[in-house]
């Protein structure tokens, strides 16, 4: 317990959470502190396109391109998506692995009525830099465990082979957002 408290969220004492760190930090925010898994999916995603914005403005980087995981990482991606749609980018999303949960259901019928493309196939990842100006990774957080299964393995190869800035994100952005 106690993990949001000011002193750990001063700038003096930010350092990335190793993954035990980051599970123990989800429990903490559910049950001591009574988060909803939309609430925090919310303010990450919202952190992450913000966090995007302010290194890659929109006016510079126009088009991007989210890769979406399976998982609550992948759903942080496609609230992203909402939120840097609204901030003015063209965004497209990857979502190849669809887990069938109401959660994300929504939030990509979201993105659809907000203007998201959504992309089924994606082209050579050294062809990607025809269509993109920046790519986000969503998508794997804490419950990754290697190696990756051969049906995410092309959504890996874009993040990795493009050569376009490729925005990365942790927990920690959340955490930092909660705190301000
Ligand atoms: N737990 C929560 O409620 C929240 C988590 N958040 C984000 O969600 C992340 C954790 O979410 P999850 O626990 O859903 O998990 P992840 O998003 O880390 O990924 C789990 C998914 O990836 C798949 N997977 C794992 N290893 C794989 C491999 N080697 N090859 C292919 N697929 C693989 C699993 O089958 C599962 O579907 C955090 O790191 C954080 O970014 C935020 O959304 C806020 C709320």
């Amino acid at each position: 317990g106690g993990i949001m408290t000011g002193k750990q969220c001063s700038s003096s004492s930010i350092r990335y959470l190793n993954q035990s760190e980051a599970v123990a930090l989800d429990q903490d925010l559910f049950n001591e502190y009574k988060f909803s898994v939309d609430q925090l999916m919310e303010l990450a995603g919202l952190s992450v396109a913000m966090a995007v914005a302010k290194v890659y403005p929109p006016s510079l980087y126009k088009s991007s391109l989210i890769v979406c995981g399976p998982g609550n990482n992948g759903g942080d991606g496609l609230v992203a998506a909402r939120h840097m749609k609204l901030f003015g980018y063209k965004v497209a999303v990857h979502y190849p692995k669809r887990t069938p949960r109401p959660l994300y259901e929504n939030l990509l019928h979201q993105c659809k009525n907000f203007g998201v493309d959504i992309v089924e196939q994606l082209p050579h990842p050294k062809d990607l830099i025809n269509d993109y100006n920046i790519l986000v990774d969503a998508l794997f957080g804490f419950s990754f465990k290697p190696p990756v299964r051969d049906e995410l393995k092309p959504a890996l190869d874009a993040l990795l082979d493009s050569g376009l800035p490729v925005c990365r994100y942790s927990k920690v952005i959340y955490l930092l957002f909660c705190c301000t």
